[in-house]
């Protein structure tokens, strides 16, 4: 069910002090889909809205299905993406970047919508990745209830763990809805963050490059 290269990322995210909080619960996803549904039912209930609402009534239903497959999937390691690692046969050693990787997440105290872009770089070793793979990867643990500051160093040792090297930069910058919608109500501020790795950190031109 869960890929060893899961395995391994889970193994050292772990080891790293970086893992989401988690506590196995022995629910399948279906277990956990139902029993959320029955708990969203009591809540928009609870608010005083009619669940007999043709528009209302599959609320619950929705919102189970939106948590359990899509905003909360990548909770579950036996959906971390497929990986196409490639020898590094041509003997790429000059940085790969990719910008404008759509994040799309959720923050972990509000359960509200985290929204930016993600820029990854790494410097080949002995391995390439399918470019697609960077954003799945971003995708994955973006799927989960984060932390900015969490959600970008899991990227980092994630692609770290599977390139083999620590030449690997993350930066993010995204508008969190908790910080917009509600509370502070600030209606332009975004977050900024960076995790750098190997020369990215100890070398000022590589990480001018990277972050330019
Ligand atoms: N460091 C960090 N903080 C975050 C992130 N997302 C939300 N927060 C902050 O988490 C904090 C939670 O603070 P609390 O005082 O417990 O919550 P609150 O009463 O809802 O706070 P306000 O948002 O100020 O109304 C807030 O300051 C949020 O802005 C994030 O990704 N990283
Ligand atoms: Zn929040």
């Amino acid at each position: 069910m869960i890929s060893n290269e899961a395995k391994i990322v889970r193994e050292v995210l772990i080891a790293r002090g970086l893992e989401t909080p988690l506590l196995e619960n022995g629910m399948s996803s279906e277990q956990k889909y139902e029993r959320i549904k029955s708990l969203m039912t009591e809540v928009v209930g609870t608010l005083g809205l009619d669940l007999s609402d043709d528009s209302l009534a599959e609320t619950p239903h929705r919102i189970a299905k939106m948590y359990v497959n899509e905003i909360f999937a990548g909770l579950d390691y036996a959906r971390f993406p497929k990986m196409a690692l490639i020898e590094n046969k041509m003997q790429v050693e000059e940085m790969v970047k990719v910008r404008d990787i759509s994040v799309v997440s959720t923050c972990e105290h509000h359960f509200v919508t985290i929204d930016g872009v993600a820029k990854v770089a790494y410097i080949p070793d002995q391995t390439i990745i399918g470019l697609s793979k960077i954003n799945r990867i971003v995708r994955f643990f973006a799927q989960r209830p984060q932390v900015q500051e969490r959600l970008t160093q899991q990227i980092l040792v994630a692609l770290q763990t599977l390139l083999e090297t620590d030449n690997v930069a993350v930066s993010i910058s995204a508008v969190h809805y908790c910080v917009k919608s509600r509370g502070v109500m600030d209606a332009n501020s975004q977050t900024e963050t960076t995790a750098l790795g190997g020369i990215f950190k100890s070398n000022a031109r590589t990480r001018a490059e990277f972050l330019g």
